[in-house]
């Protein structure tokens, strides 16, 4: 197998629909699931670039895998449900400090999936948030999150990675919305990500592997009389 060049890696909690947007843009089709154990991998050529893609698991029980996943990353992808805005609470909550092993320029896309569940019932911006999810909007159900909401987490995440807004792409670009049962939005939304990664590849390749410390190298200093190391 030919080693990837870059990754990316979708992260959010269980049910929000990671597993279901890679198979609709890797396999063009929207199939049942099972709910992920561990994480799988896909592969995906982009120009002379091979991607890996990492569809990871939302599950609790399996939490502690996210930064293993996470490790070198060039981008990531914190995946929600806009019908649940708990799991958007999730990323910030649980998902975002998984990042920290990510490449230094890690890139940020936020996806809010399952938009066809609530098409045009986007609550008005002055509105109060029903008090149970899924409140009726005729036949769909009225969204739970806002795309403002999503935006205001990404600006949370440049503030949580020291960085400055000039200096990244901006929140209404990164923040996405998609329906991995419709496909809407879903080719877009990868290829945008992958098209930012690029970069990130050439620079990850002319700085060479990653520094590492190789504990085996790792010879204990000769103690002298007095005790102290020499
Ligand atoms: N209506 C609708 N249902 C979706 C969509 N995406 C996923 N689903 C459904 O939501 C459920 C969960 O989807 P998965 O893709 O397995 O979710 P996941 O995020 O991979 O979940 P874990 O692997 O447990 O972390 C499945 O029943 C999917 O069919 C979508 O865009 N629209
Ligand atoms: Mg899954």
């Amino acid at each position: 197998m030919k080693k990837p060049d870059g990754k990316v890696v979708l992260l959010g909690d269980m049910n929000v629909g990671k597993t279901s947007l890679l198979h609709r843009y890797m396999e063009r089709r929207f199939q049942e699931t099972v709910s992920t154990v561990g994480g799988a991998f896909y592969l995906k050529q982009w120009g002379p670039y091979n991607i890996s893609i990492w569809d990871t698991a939302g599950r609790e029980q399996f939490h502690g895998l996210g930064s293993m996943y996470c490790r070198g990353a060039a981008a990531v992808i914190l995946t929600y449900d806009v019908n649940s805005l708990q799991s958007l609470t999730e990323l910030e909550e649980r998902f975002l400090a998984l990042t920290d092993s990510a490449s230094a320029d890690c890139i940020f896309a936020i996806v809010g999936n399952k938009v066809d569940l609530s098409d045009d019932c986007t609550l008005p911006p002055d509105e109060n948030r029903p008090e149970k999810s899924g409140a009726s909007c005729g036949s769909k159900v009225q969204k739970q999150v806002r795309a403002e909401d999503a935006i205001a987490l990404y600006k949370k995440i440049l503030k949580y990675k020291m960085l400055d807004e000039k200096d990244v792409p901006a929140a209404e670009k990164m923040c996405f919305e998609t329906s991995a049962k419709t496909g809407y939005k879903v080719d877009y939304l990868f290829e945008t990500v992958f098209d930012m990664v690029v970069p990130i590849i050439i620079r990850q390749k002319a700085e060479g592997p990653p520094q590492t410390v190789d504990i085996t190298d790792y010879k204990p200093a000769k103690r002298t009389k007095s005790g102290c190391c020499a």
